[in-house]
Protein backbone atom coordinates (compact mmCIF):
# COMPACT_ATOMS: atom_id res chain seq x y z
CA UNK A 1 0.00 0.00 0.00
CA UNK A 2 1.02 3.27 -1.13
CA UNK A 3 0.78 6.13 1.46
CA UNK A 4 0.13 10.05 0.62
CA UNK A 5 -0.05 12.23 3.73
CA UNK A 6 -0.66 15.62 2.99
CA UNK A 7 -0.88 18.94 4.79
CA UNK A 8 -1.86 17.12 8.05
CA UNK A 9 -2.60 19.93 11.05
CA UNK A 10 -3.62 18.41 14.51
CA UNK A 11 -4.07 20.29 17.56
CA UNK A 12 -5.58 18.71 20.97
CA UNK A 13 -7.55 21.67 23.01
CA UNK A 14 -5.16 24.89 21.78
CA UNK A 15 -2.19 23.24 21.56
CA UNK A 16 -0.64 21.77 18.03
CA UNK A 17 0.55 18.32 17.65
CA UNK A 18 0.98 18.32 13.54
CA UNK A 19 1.43 21.37 11.96
CA UNK A 20 1.34 20.72 8.16
CA UNK A 21 2.56 17.26 7.94
CA UNK A 22 3.32 15.65 4.21
CA UNK A 23 4.76 12.47 3.92
CA UNK A 24 4.64 9.94 0.67
CA UNK A 25 5.41 6.54 1.50
CA UNK A 26 6.06 3.66 -1.36
CA UNK A 27 4.37 0.33 -1.44
CA UNK A 28 6.02 -2.27 1.06
CA UNK A 29 8.84 0.59 2.30
CA UNK A 30 10.00 0.35 6.16
CA UNK A 31 9.69 3.91 7.63
CA UNK A 32 11.05 4.90 11.17
CA UNK A 33 8.96 7.85 12.47
CA UNK A 34 12.01 9.18 14.74
CA UNK A 35 11.60 11.85 17.19
CA UNK A 36 11.24 13.52 21.11
CA UNK A 37 9.06 12.70 23.26
CA UNK A 38 6.02 14.84 22.46
CA UNK A 39 6.70 15.59 18.75
CA UNK A 40 3.82 14.16 17.46
CA UNK A 41 4.72 10.57 16.57
CA UNK A 42 1.69 8.58 18.17
CA UNK A 43 -0.37 11.13 16.99
CA UNK A 44 0.57 10.39 13.15
CA UNK A 45 0.15 6.94 13.31
CA UNK A 46 -3.48 6.88 15.41
CA UNK A 47 -4.45 9.10 12.85
CA UNK A 48 -3.24 6.31 10.19
CA UNK A 49 -5.13 3.69 12.04
CA UNK A 50 -8.16 5.64 12.47
CA UNK A 51 -8.06 6.33 16.34
CA UNK A 52 -7.85 10.12 16.10
CA UNK A 53 -8.85 12.49 13.33
CA UNK A 54 -6.76 16.07 12.40
CA UNK A 55 -8.22 19.38 11.94
CA UNK A 56 -7.31 19.07 8.30
CA UNK A 57 -5.17 17.47 5.69
CA UNK A 58 -5.68 14.57 3.55
CA UNK A 59 -4.34 11.19 3.66
CA UNK A 60 -4.87 8.24 0.67
CA UNK A 61 -3.66 4.89 0.75
CA UNK A 62 -3.65 3.40 -2.55
CA UNK A 63 -5.76 6.66 -3.74
CA UNK A 64 -8.47 5.82 -1.48
CA UNK A 65 -9.66 8.74 0.69
CA UNK A 66 -8.11 6.76 3.78
CA UNK A 67 -9.56 9.20 6.51
CA UNK A 68 -13.36 8.66 5.37
CA UNK A 69 -12.75 5.44 6.43
CA UNK A 70 -13.52 3.87 10.11
CA UNK A 71 -10.89 1.99 11.72
CA UNK A 72 -12.13 -1.74 11.01
CA UNK A 73 -12.16 -0.64 6.90
CA UNK A 74 -8.88 0.15 7.39
CA UNK A 75 -7.20 -3.13 8.08
CA UNK A 76 -4.39 -2.38 9.95
CA UNK A 77 -2.34 -4.23 12.11
CA UNK A 78 -1.03 -2.14 14.96
CA UNK A 79 1.46 -3.19 17.84
CA UNK A 80 2.06 -0.92 21.06
CA UNK A 81 4.83 -0.70 23.30
CA UNK A 82 2.83 -2.05 25.79
CA UNK A 83 1.87 -5.18 24.85
CA UNK A 84 -2.16 -5.03 25.12
CA UNK A 85 -2.52 -9.26 24.98
CA UNK A 86 -5.64 -10.45 26.42
CA UNK A 87 -4.04 -11.59 29.32
CA UNK A 88 -7.03 -14.46 30.24
CA UNK A 89 -6.46 -15.68 26.70
CA UNK A 90 -3.93 -18.27 25.71
CA UNK A 91 -1.49 -17.48 22.90
CA UNK A 92 -3.08 -19.10 20.51
CA UNK A 93 -6.96 -18.03 21.35
CA UNK A 94 -4.88 -14.33 21.58
CA UNK A 95 -3.94 -14.98 17.59
CA UNK A 96 -6.87 -16.12 16.58
CA UNK A 97 -8.77 -13.19 18.07
CA UNK A 98 -9.37 -10.88 15.15
CA UNK A 99 -10.03 -13.41 12.90
CA UNK A 100 -12.81 -14.97 15.42
CA UNK A 101 -14.85 -11.32 16.11
CA UNK A 102 -15.11 -11.17 12.32
CA UNK A 103 -19.25 -11.32 11.30
CA UNK A 104 -19.94 -14.61 9.99
CA UNK A 105 -20.04 -13.49 6.25
CA UNK A 106 -16.02 -12.98 6.38
CA UNK A 107 -15.10 -15.47 8.99
CA UNK A 108 -13.04 -18.36 8.14
CA UNK A 109 -13.92 -21.43 9.06
CA UNK A 110 -12.78 -22.62 12.25
CA UNK A 111 -10.35 -25.06 10.91
CA UNK A 112 -8.65 -22.21 8.64
CA UNK A 113 -8.33 -20.43 11.16
CA UNK A 114 -6.12 -22.56 12.85
CA UNK A 115 -4.27 -23.62 10.09
CA UNK A 116 -3.56 -19.77 9.93
CA UNK A 117 -3.04 -19.25 13.64
CA UNK A 118 -0.22 -22.19 13.46
CA UNK A 119 1.41 -20.30 10.64
CA UNK A 120 1.85 -17.46 12.19
CA UNK A 121 3.34 -18.95 15.47
CA UNK A 122 5.81 -20.41 13.39
CA UNK A 123 6.57 -17.35 11.96
CA UNK A 124 7.45 -15.41 14.58
CA UNK A 125 8.84 -18.37 16.41
CA UNK A 126 6.41 -19.13 19.43
CA UNK A 127 5.10 -22.48 17.32
CA UNK A 128 5.73 -24.15 20.84
CA UNK A 129 3.84 -21.38 22.75
CA UNK A 130 0.24 -21.51 21.87
CA UNK A 131 -1.12 -23.07 24.33
CA UNK A 132 0.33 -20.32 26.93
CA UNK A 133 -0.59 -17.76 28.78
CA UNK A 134 0.99 -13.81 28.36
CA UNK A 135 2.34 -13.92 31.82
CA UNK A 136 3.96 -17.08 31.11
CA UNK A 137 6.00 -15.22 28.07
CA UNK A 138 8.93 -13.09 28.66
CA UNK A 139 8.73 -9.61 27.60
CA UNK A 140 10.11 -10.29 23.70
CA UNK A 141 7.73 -13.46 23.24
CA UNK A 142 4.56 -11.46 23.82
CA UNK A 143 5.57 -9.12 21.80
CA UNK A 144 6.45 -11.71 19.32
CA UNK A 145 2.91 -12.54 19.78
CA UNK A 146 1.70 -8.87 19.48
CA UNK A 147 3.01 -8.94 16.14
CA UNK A 148 1.06 -12.19 15.57
CA UNK A 149 -2.11 -11.08 16.75
CA UNK A 150 -1.80 -7.77 14.62
CA UNK A 151 -0.60 -9.60 11.02
CA UNK A 152 -3.80 -12.43 11.79
CA UNK A 153 -5.85 -10.35 9.92
CA UNK A 154 -3.39 -9.85 7.06
CA UNK A 155 -2.64 -6.01 6.99
CA UNK A 156 -1.74 -4.28 4.34
CA UNK A 157 -0.27 -1.66 6.33
CA UNK A 158 1.67 -2.53 9.19
CA UNK A 159 1.92 0.42 11.95
CA UNK A 160 4.31 -0.32 15.50
CA UNK A 161 4.63 2.10 18.34
CA UNK A 162 7.17 1.73 20.14
CA UNK A 163 6.98 -1.76 19.73
CA UNK A 164 10.32 -2.93 21.93
CA UNK A 165 10.15 0.42 24.02
CA UNK A 166 9.91 -1.90 26.85
CA UNK A 167 12.74 -4.24 26.50
CA UNK A 168 16.34 -4.34 27.31
CA UNK A 169 18.83 -3.46 24.77
CA UNK A 170 20.17 -7.04 23.68
CA UNK A 171 16.33 -8.79 23.25
CA UNK A 172 15.78 -5.09 21.51
CA UNK A 173 18.36 -5.77 18.96
CA UNK A 174 17.55 -9.20 18.23
CA UNK A 175 13.89 -8.02 17.48
CA UNK A 176 15.02 -5.48 15.75
CA UNK A 177 16.70 -7.89 13.58
CA UNK A 178 13.83 -9.98 13.27
CA UNK A 179 11.16 -7.96 12.25
CA UNK A 180 13.91 -6.74 9.24
CA UNK A 181 13.88 -10.58 8.56
CA UNK A 182 10.32 -10.41 8.41
CA UNK A 183 9.07 -7.15 6.67
CA UNK A 184 11.75 -8.46 3.70
CA UNK A 185 9.62 -11.79 3.67
CA UNK A 186 6.08 -10.33 3.72
CA UNK A 187 6.53 -7.10 2.44
CA UNK A 188 3.97 -4.94 3.57
CA UNK A 189 3.89 -1.15 4.05
CA UNK A 190 5.29 -0.98 7.67
CA UNK A 191 5.92 2.59 9.68
CA UNK A 192 7.15 2.25 13.09
CA UNK A 193 7.79 4.70 15.68
CA UNK A 194 10.76 5.14 18.33
CA UNK A 195 12.75 7.38 19.95
CA UNK A 196 16.06 5.11 19.68
CA UNK A 197 17.71 6.41 16.92
CA UNK A 198 20.24 2.62 16.52
CA UNK A 199 16.87 1.65 15.91
CA UNK A 200 15.51 3.45 12.87
CA UNK A 201 19.07 3.70 11.44
CA UNK A 202 19.40 -0.31 11.63
CA UNK A 203 15.69 -1.16 10.36
CA UNK A 204 14.19 1.20 7.97
CA UNK A 205 14.40 2.15 4.39
CA UNK A 206 13.69 5.47 5.15
CA UNK A 207 13.60 7.88 8.57
CA UNK A 208 11.54 10.28 9.32
CA UNK A 209 12.69 13.30 11.86
CA UNK A 210 10.35 14.53 14.14
CA UNK A 211 10.92 17.99 15.44
CA UNK A 212 7.74 19.71 17.59
CA UNK A 213 4.71 18.62 15.08
CA UNK A 214 6.95 19.04 12.40
CA UNK A 215 9.46 16.76 9.95
CA UNK A 216 12.53 18.04 9.76
CA UNK A 217 14.31 15.64 7.40
CA UNK A 218 13.15 12.66 5.37
CA UNK A 219 15.89 10.16 4.50
CA UNK A 220 17.44 7.13 4.25
CA UNK A 221 19.48 6.54 7.32
CA UNK A 222 22.67 7.84 5.80
CA UNK A 223 21.39 10.67 4.29
CA UNK A 224 20.49 11.60 7.96
CA UNK A 225 23.94 10.66 9.54
CA UNK A 226 25.95 12.17 6.67
CA UNK A 227 23.58 15.23 5.58
CA UNK A 228 21.54 16.33 8.55
CA UNK A 229 19.41 19.29 7.12
CA UNK A 230 19.20 21.49 10.32
CA UNK A 231 21.42 22.01 13.55
CA UNK A 232 17.65 19.76 14.95
CA UNK A 233 18.83 17.24 12.94
CA UNK A 234 22.09 17.19 14.23
CA UNK A 235 21.39 18.06 17.52
CA UNK A 236 18.96 15.00 17.46
CA UNK A 237 21.32 12.40 16.35
CA UNK A 238 23.77 13.63 19.32
CA UNK A 239 27.12 13.59 19.76
CA UNK A 240 28.22 16.76 18.03
CA UNK A 241 30.31 19.31 18.77
CA UNK A 242 29.51 23.12 17.73
CA UNK A 243 32.00 25.43 16.67
CA UNK A 244 32.08 29.02 16.21
CA UNK A 245 33.27 29.19 13.12
CA UNK A 246 34.92 31.88 10.42
CA UNK A 247 34.01 31.80 6.85
CA UNK A 248 36.77 32.90 4.37
CA UNK A 249 37.42 32.29 0.52
CA UNK A 250 35.70 28.82 1.01
CA UNK A 251 37.40 28.00 3.94
CA UNK A 252 36.17 27.37 7.41
CA UNK A 253 38.66 28.08 10.08
CA UNK A 254 38.00 27.62 14.08
CA UNK A 255 40.06 29.41 16.46
CA UNK A 256 42.97 26.84 17.86
CA UNK A 257 41.88 23.94 15.64
CA UNK A 258 43.82 23.03 12.78
CA UNK A 259 41.15 23.05 10.08
CA UNK A 260 43.04 22.45 6.46
CA UNK A 261 41.56 19.13 6.00
CA UNK A 262 38.32 20.21 5.48
CA UNK A 263 37.63 20.70 2.03
CA UNK A 264 36.56 23.77 0.33
CA UNK A 265 33.13 25.30 0.65
CA UNK A 266 31.08 27.54 -1.89
CA UNK A 267 29.85 29.58 0.94
CA UNK A 268 30.45 33.32 1.46
CA UNK A 269 32.41 34.76 3.91
CA UNK A 270 31.33 35.63 7.50
CA UNK A 271 30.56 33.67 10.65
CA UNK A 272 29.25 30.22 10.96
CA UNK A 273 28.65 27.30 12.94
CA UNK A 274 30.76 24.18 12.46
CA UNK A 275 29.16 20.72 13.45
CA UNK A 276 31.52 18.20 13.91
CA UNK A 277 31.17 14.56 15.56
CA UNK A 278 33.70 13.27 17.29
CA UNK A 279 35.50 10.86 15.69
CA UNK A 280 36.04 13.74 12.67
CA UNK A 281 38.65 14.88 15.00
CA UNK A 282 42.26 13.74 15.23
CA UNK A 283 44.35 14.92 18.02
CA UNK A 284 48.21 14.92 17.51
CA UNK A 285 50.64 15.46 20.14
CA UNK A 286 52.19 19.20 20.40
CA UNK A 287 53.93 20.79 23.01
CA UNK A 288 53.39 24.00 21.14
CA UNK A 289 49.40 23.23 20.55
CA UNK A 290 47.29 25.51 22.43
CA UNK A 291 44.33 22.55 22.96
CA UNK A 292 44.59 20.57 25.90
CA UNK A 293 43.38 17.16 27.28
CA UNK A 294 41.23 17.82 30.17
CA UNK A 295 40.09 14.40 30.37
CA UNK A 296 40.33 10.76 29.31
CA UNK A 297 37.85 8.01 29.05
CA UNK A 298 38.27 4.79 27.55
CA UNK A 299 35.21 3.63 26.26
CA UNK A 300 35.22 -0.24 24.71
CA UNK A 301 36.84 0.41 21.71
CA UNK A 302 37.67 3.92 21.38
CA UNK A 303 38.69 6.38 23.47
CA UNK A 304 37.57 9.25 24.71
CA UNK A 305 39.13 12.77 24.89
CA UNK A 306 37.98 15.58 26.26
CA UNK A 307 40.21 18.67 24.66
CA UNK A 308 40.03 22.64 25.72
CA UNK A 309 40.37 24.59 22.86
CA UNK A 310 41.31 28.05 24.97
CA UNK A 311 40.27 30.87 22.01
CA UNK A 312 37.05 29.65 22.07
CA UNK A 313 36.23 28.54 25.74
CA UNK A 314 34.89 25.47 24.40
CA UNK A 315 35.83 22.02 25.53
CA UNK A 316 35.10 19.78 22.94
CA UNK A 317 34.64 15.91 22.54
CA UNK A 318 37.04 13.52 20.47
CA UNK A 319 36.86 9.75 19.83
CA UNK A 320 39.93 7.68 18.95
CA UNK A 321 40.04 4.51 18.08
CA UNK A 322 41.83 2.45 20.84
CA UNK A 323 44.87 1.53 18.19
CA UNK A 324 45.35 5.43 17.21
CA UNK A 325 45.16 6.67 20.94
CA UNK A 326 47.73 3.95 21.71
CA UNK A 327 50.13 5.02 19.03
CA UNK A 328 49.51 8.94 20.26
CA UNK A 329 50.16 8.21 23.77
CA UNK A 330 48.39 11.49 25.05
CA UNK A 331 47.83 12.00 28.77
CA UNK A 332 45.93 14.52 30.96
CA UNK A 333 47.12 17.90 30.44
CA UNK A 334 49.01 17.08 27.39
CA UNK A 335 49.07 19.65 24.90
CA UNK A 336 48.12 18.73 21.35
CA UNK A 337 47.00 20.13 17.87
CA UNK A 338 43.08 19.67 17.40
CA UNK A 339 42.83 18.64 13.14
CA UNK A 340 39.51 18.69 12.46
CA UNK A 341 38.70 16.41 9.36
CA UNK A 342 35.33 17.21 8.46
CA UNK A 343 31.63 18.58 9.74
CA UNK A 344 28.51 20.39 8.41
CA UNK A 345 28.26 23.84 8.96
CA UNK A 346 25.04 25.90 9.73
CA UNK A 347 23.74 29.13 9.79
CA UNK A 348 26.19 30.38 6.95
CA UNK A 349 26.41 34.66 5.73
CA UNK A 350 23.14 34.68 4.03
CA UNK A 351 23.79 37.05 1.70
CA UNK A 352 25.74 35.42 -1.30
CA UNK A 353 23.83 32.49 -2.73
CA UNK A 354 24.69 29.28 -1.96
CA UNK A 355 25.89 26.69 -4.51
CA UNK A 356 26.56 23.38 -2.63
CA UNK A 357 24.28 24.05 0.43
CA UNK A 358 22.50 20.79 0.73
CA UNK A 359 19.01 19.75 2.78
CA UNK A 360 16.79 23.03 3.81
CA UNK A 361 18.13 25.26 1.15
CA UNK A 362 20.35 27.59 2.60
CA UNK A 363 20.96 25.99 5.78
CA UNK A 364 23.91 23.41 5.87
CA UNK A 365 26.70 22.31 3.90
CA UNK A 366 28.31 19.39 4.77
CA UNK A 367 32.70 19.70 4.39
CA UNK A 368 33.55 16.43 3.22
N1 LIG B 1 -5.52 12.84 23.71
C1 LIG B 1 -4.69 13.86 23.93
N2 LIG B 1 -5.14 14.98 24.53
C2 LIG B 1 -4.32 16.04 24.73
N3 LIG B 1 -3.03 16.08 24.36
C3 LIG B 1 -2.53 14.99 23.78
C4 LIG B 1 -3.33 13.82 23.52
N4 LIG B 1 -2.55 12.91 22.91
C5 LIG B 1 -1.33 13.46 22.79
N5 LIG B 1 -1.31 14.70 23.29
C6 LIG B 1 -0.17 15.63 23.30
O1 LIG B 1 0.29 15.75 21.97
C7 LIG B 1 1.71 15.82 21.91
C8 LIG B 1 2.24 14.74 20.97
O2 LIG B 1 1.97 13.48 21.52
P1 LIG B 1 2.44 12.13 20.79
O3 LIG B 1 2.02 11.01 21.69
O4 LIG B 1 1.95 12.13 19.41
O5 LIG B 1 4.01 12.31 20.81
P2 LIG B 1 5.13 11.24 20.57
O6 LIG B 1 6.10 11.89 19.65
O7 LIG B 1 4.56 9.94 20.15
O8 LIG B 1 5.75 11.13 22.03
P3 LIG B 1 6.30 9.81 22.80
O9 LIG B 1 7.60 9.46 22.18
O10 LIG B 1 6.46 10.36 24.21
O11 LIG B 1 5.24 8.76 22.72
C9 LIG B 1 2.18 15.67 23.35
O12 LIG B 1 2.49 16.96 23.84
C10 LIG B 1 1.01 15.08 24.07
O13 LIG B 1 0.99 15.50 25.42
Amino acid sequence: MSIEIRNIFKQFGTTPVLKGVDLSIADGELIALLGASGSGKTTLLRILAGLDWPQSGEVFVDDTDWLRLNPQERQIGFVFQHYALFPHMSVFENVAFGLSIRPRETRPAKADIARRVVELLDLVQMGAYGSRYPAQLSGGQRQRVALARALAIQPKMLLLDEPFGALDARIRKDLRRWLRGLHERLGMTTIFVTHDQEEAFELADRVVVMGEGVIEQIGTPDDIYEQPASPFVARFLGGVNELPAELHAGHVHVAGADTSRVGRLALGDGQAMLFVRPHEIDLVPDATGTAVIKDIVPSGALIRYEVALPQTDKVIEVELAREAARDRTLTRGDAVRVNILRGRVFHPPKRQPLASASGRAGQAARTH
